[in-house]
């Protein structure tokens, strides 16, 4: 089968995107989807998603990490895969889709940035000295110093295969205050099993664990080895996390086809 897709980046976490309407792509294999992800053998990618079409909303995202398996959130693939059907001709002023988290708003802004609505968080849970919460995917948020110099991949894989992770896994996020409300991430991304150039979920998560202002409005900028993102969210009286925004650059790199075996 040939098949058709577009490649995405978003601050350098990217993506095999494909048009899933026609419902073609159906029944993709775990093994397929590996070989499309594959930087050797393949196109190469952090992850891959179709766009699927979904009653009462503009479409349906449907996410597969690097190693195959379809997984829960990508907050970076749902603001690439807004711009992806932006350029395939669902132009919109607001997106409404689907995802396996539940709905999602998003919006593209005059400078190409996509804002992505992430979905409530009521809880951050204390894990030693650290911290666990879901933001659409599970993260495992360790404060450190000189994360420019850590050994992410060492440090990340040891917590993500920990006997209390091993078997559903998380993503291990490594983070530094730079100031008051700017922080830098690093992140062990599970199913990819390596670091990524940045994590959409992961960030959101971090920004909430780094919130400067206690009550009410917060806007948390972000700088990851791909680039910069911005959190945007409402801590509210009883500690819960509303109205939370992703927001960051999201662009076509190139589109192609490729003969599929299986
Ligand atoms: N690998 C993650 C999903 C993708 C998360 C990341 N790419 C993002 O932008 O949120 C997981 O299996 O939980």
């Amino acid at each position: 089968m040939e098949l058709f897709f577009q490649k995405y980046q978003g601050t350098g976490n990217d993506f095999v995107i494909l048009d899933n309407r026609d419902e073609r792509y159906n029944g993709l294999t775990i093994e397929q989807v590996r070989f499309l992800c594959n930087r050797r053998f393949g196109i190469g990618a952090d992850g891959l998603m179709l766009l699927n079409n979904a009653n009462g909303y503009d479409f349906e995202m449907k996410y597969y990490n690097a190693d195959g398996r379809e997984s829960t959130m990508c907050g970076n693939g749902g603001r690439c895969l807004v711009k992806f059907a932006y350029n395939i001709g669902l132009k919109k002023d607001k997106y409404n889709f689907i995802a396996i988290d539940g709905p999602h708003e998003a919006e593209i802004d005059d400078d190409g940035i996509v804002s992505l609505k992430m979905k409530d968080v009521d809880a951050v849970k204390d894990y030693h000295s650290d911290f666990i919460l879901d933001t659409g995917s599970p993260h495992y948020i360790k404060l450190t110093h000189n994360v420019w110099d850590y050994e992410v991949y060492k440090k990340g894989k040891e917590i993500r295969y920990s006997n209390t992770f091993a078997k559903d896994g998380i993503n291990v996020n490594f983070v530094e205050q730079k100031n008051n409300d700017e922080i830098i991430v690093r992140t062990y991304e599970r199913g990819v099993e390596d670091e990524t150039l940045s994590c959409g979920t992961g960030v959101t998560a971090s920004a909430l664990v780094c919130y400067h202002n206690e009550r009410g409005f917060n806007d948390v900028t972000v700088l990851t080895r791909g680039g910069k993102l911005t959190v945007e969210f409402d801590r509210t009286d009883d500690d819960t996390y509303r109205n939370i925004w992703l927001c960051g650059p999201a662009e076509k790199v190139f589109e192609g086809s490729v003969q599929l075996k299986g």
